[in-house]
């Protein structure tokens, strides 16, 4: 199947710089969204509740900020970039409301639209701009003058010009400088749940801490098992973004090649891929949605207990010793902004 990939060319920053666009929420894309549209030249409003730890952050970086309601009521563009599992609440108490005629309601990711739990009304435009990358990055790409992709998507279209819109948010964040393909809600939402479960966060954490734990437990030393299965990982993949696993392959000596192509399937092997799929078959039927939104609405009991595990690890301490041991490793993620 083709898709429709769109360039800086293909898009009028004029669109979004005649809106008023609302930033809910000023976390990791918030923040790299509000500020780069500012400085793409857009009238942009961050919408924070009172005593939102975000809002010093967000005045000390020039914007101004008003409450989700306020913010949304003095916008014809409201985008939601609060925690997913947040979203309802504000949409049905702050959002809502505050909608007008010709508005548009804009997402990062399809989450809430694609499990039904927010349903706009038919008079406003709804679409998506989803990076594909963290929001910091977004900011530090689009401060260096490059950008991360980005995906777009309409839901609904009232206006006729949703697209058109949505491309020229994208450009403004510095999505078209490396390419906007247009997708569903859908299509974005289950791509990117699976992507992060299975291959980007879950199988890549899960598969450090493996090979971490298989070198210590064998009674090497964690310094090693730090720089061979988490340091180096970055560099190996580095090579792949810029050139592919075959410029990783080509870079890496021949004894690594052929241990990659012999010892890599056994590790990543056919159960793997039948766990992956079916982790992709929990988001597609929507198992995976009624579990995450059960678990925030009961206080997140396993997400932080989770999560504290992951923080214990003996790789984070090691690891901590060692980046603070080269200087240029630990940027820190505000830096850009
Ligand atoms: N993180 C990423 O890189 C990516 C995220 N996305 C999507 O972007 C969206 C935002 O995610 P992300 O940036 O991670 O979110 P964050 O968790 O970083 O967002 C937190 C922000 O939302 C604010 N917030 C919390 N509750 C409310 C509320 N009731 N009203 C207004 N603001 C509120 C927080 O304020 P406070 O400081 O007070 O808590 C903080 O400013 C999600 O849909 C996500 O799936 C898409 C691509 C990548
Ligand atoms: C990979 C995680 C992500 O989907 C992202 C940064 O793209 C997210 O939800 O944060
Ligand atoms: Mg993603
Ligand atoms: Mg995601």
């Amino acid at each position: 199947m083709s898709v429709e990939i769109f360039y800086d060319d293909d898009a009028d920053l004029s669109v979004i710089q005649a809106r008023k666009v609302a930033v809910i929420g000023y976390g990791s894309q918030g923040h790299a969204h509000a500020l780069s549209l500012r400085d793409s030249g857009v009238d942009v409003r961050i919408g924070l509740p009172e005593g939102s730890k975000s809002r010093a952050k967000a005045e000390e970086q020039g914007l101004r900020v008003l409450t989700p309601a306020d913010a949304s009521a003095e916008a014809d563009l409201i985008m939601i970039l609060a925690p997913d599992t947040k979203q309802r609440a504000i949409y049905t108490d702050d959002i809502a409301p505050n909608l007008s005629d010709g508005d548009a309601i804009f997402f990062g990711h399809g989450f809430n639209i694609r499990y039904g739990l927010i349903k706009p009304p038919s008079n406003v435009d709804v679409a998506m701009v989803a990076p594909k990358g963290p929001g910091h990055l977004v900011r530090r790409q689009f401060v260096d003058g490059k950008g991360v992709p980005c995906l777009i998507a309409v839901e609904q279209d009232p206006s006729g010009g949703a697209q058109a819109l949505a491309l020229s948010y994208a450009k403004g964040i510095g999505g078209s400088r490396a390419g906007v393909i247009k997708t569903t809600f859908t299509e974005e939402t289950e791509t990117d749940l699976f992507g992060e479960q299975a291959v980007l966060c879950g199988g890549a954490s899960a598969l450090v801490q493996a090979g971490f734990e298989t070198l210590t437990e064998a009674g090497y030393a964690p310094e090693i098992a730090y720089f061979e299965c988490l340091h180096e990982l970055k560099l190996i993949v580095d090579l792949m973004y810029e050139g592919g696993i075959a410029r990783m392959r080509y870079s890496v000596s021949d004894t690594a090649e052929y241990g990659d192509l012999t010892r890599g399937p056994r590790v990543i092997n056919a159960a793997v891929k039948e766990e992956m799929k079916r982790i992709l078959a929990e988001v597609q039927d929507g198992r995976f949605a009624k579990e995450w939104v059960a678990e925030d609405d009961a206080g997140r009991p396993n997400f932080t207990r989770l999560e504290q595990a992951g923080e214990a690890h003996p790789i984070e301490e090691v690891g901590k010793k060692l980046r603070g041991l080269m200087s240029w490793v630990d940027r820190p993620l505000t830096d850009t902004a």
